[in-house]
């Protein structure tokens, strides 16, 4: 059996790279960007007015002049307009082009309006109130570099330089597939015996969280139908997950029919718990890769977060954020097992820190709700102690803090 820092990088190692494509501007939202995006004009295009009010020429003010003629109003969105004389003003709303022959902008509030005239109310500084042409990006300028993930902020700025279409990085096609003959649909009730699949439910949600949209498969304990499915499934996907049916029992056929099919398995249980018989594997031939979890819902649950979130991040040349957080309890660890233990987050004095949760082990499905993410404990011979930090997973996109 190997490590879980040796499990990890061997997944790590097996990042792929699934080519680009082109989705409709709001459909990249949390995609990941695959191409620089440039300034299409410069940014403000124009000197624009930051302020309701007049806009003037200083070097009347230089004259001596506190009454100003008014010419026009522009509005956002009008033309731009050339000041007649350098004693008069134009009133000017926020976001409109600065007249030609105007400097500073002078707000409502600090100006009385009389008989067509604006009269100040005291002297502003030259060139006030004007944001100007190119002052936050040149045109040309790249505004947002490649391989960043697109939020709600990247949206603004690709609809600011006119990207309706935007080039983002593939997505791995992918297919989840859950194992074994207890298991019935969500909408079934169970028999006495019986339990309804989870697993595939919560895989696919937080698939959905990374805009994978999976296709799902269901397979009874028959080594047969299985051998046939995952062989169909091996060659339409980038990336099976698999649910069950990888420990020692008598109906875990997967190791078997893999390794039947020539998948090449690269590791096959690894010193960790919980998720401890996880099976992964690469069809050479296609390079789909096979993330087989053990079927047990905190099993499934955490590693998928340890490996395959990691691994996606890295194949979608994203950065992999280290978090850790502080023990807040003295922790005995016993074994060669990394342990990963269910915790919720509290933020304290600006630091976070870890309270375990209460768990029944593997199987404990309903405990996975009540945590932010799993602490990683590796083994050691003394106790984890108050105050200490160790890595964290969380999993869960926002922790309520
Ligand atoms: N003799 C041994 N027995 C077991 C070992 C071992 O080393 N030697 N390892 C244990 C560990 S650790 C785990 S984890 C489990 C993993 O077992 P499998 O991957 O073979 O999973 P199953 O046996 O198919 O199921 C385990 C458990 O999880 C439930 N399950 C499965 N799929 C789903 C689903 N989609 N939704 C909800 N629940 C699911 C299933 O009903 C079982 O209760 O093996 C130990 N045994
Ligand atoms: O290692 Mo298994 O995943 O504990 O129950």
């Amino acid at each position: 059996m190997i490590t879980f820092q040796e499990a990890y990088l061997k997944v790590m190692a097996h990042k792929q790279d699934y080519g680009t494509e082109e989705v409709e501007l709001l459909k990249s939202m949390d995609r990941v960007l695959a191409e620089d995006i440039k300034a299409d004009r410069d940014f403000p295009p124009f000197d624009r007015a930051t302020k309701d009010g007049i806009a003037i020429n200083y070097a009347a003010i230089k004259n001596g002049i506190k009454e100003f003629r008014i010419e026009a109003v522009l509005a956002a969105g009008s033309p731009k307009y050339k000041l007649k004389s350098e004693n008069n003003c134009v009133e000017i709303m926020t976001g409109a082009v600065v007249p030609e022959n105007a400097d500073t902008i002078v707000m409502y509030e600090q100006i009385t309006i009389k008989n067509g005239y604006a009269i100040l109310d005291k002297d502003p500084n030259q060139g006030q109130e004007i944001h100007l042409q190119g002052s936050d990006e040149l045109q040309g300028a790249i505004v947002l570099n490649k391989h960043k993930l697109i939020t709600a902020s990247e949206i603004g700025v690709l609809a600011a330089v006119g990207k309706a279409k935007v080039l983002v990085k593939k997505l791995p096609k992918s297919t989840i597939i859950s194992t074994g003959n207890e298991l019935v649909d969500v909408q079934e009730t169970p028999l006495p015996h019986q339990i309804r699949k989870s697993n595939i439910y919560s895989l696919y949600a937080a698939l959905a969280e990374e805009k994978i949209v999976p296709s799902q498969l269901h397979l009874n304990d028959e080594k047969e139908e299985i051998k046939k499915e995952i062989k169909k499934a091996l060659n339409e996907n980038d990336v099976l997950l698999l649910s069950g049916g990888v420990s020692k029992g008598k109906f875990d056929y997967i190791p078997d029919v893999l390794a039947e099919l020539g998948v090449e398995k690269i590791f096959h249980r690894v010193l960790q718990r919980p998720g401890k018989p996880f099976w992964f594997g690469i069809q050479k031939e296609t390079r789909t890769l096979i993330f087989s979890f053990p079927g047990n819902p905190a099993s499934t649950f955490a590693n998928y977060h340890l490996y395959f979130k990691d691994w996606l991040k890295g194949s979608l040349s994203l950065s992999i954020p280290k978090i850790n957080v502080i023990l807040d309890e003295s922790i005995p660890v016993t074994g060669n097992l990394t342990l990963f233990l269910r915790v919720k987050i509290r933020m304290e004095n600006g630091q976070l820190l870890a309270d375990l949760v209460k768990e029944n082990g593997s199987g404990d499905l309903t405990s996975l709700a009540q945590s932010d993410g799993f602490i990683r404990l590796d083994p050691k011979e003394v106790p984890y102690s108050v105050g200490e930090l160790v890595p964290f997973s969380p999993t869960r996109r926002t922790i309520s803090l």
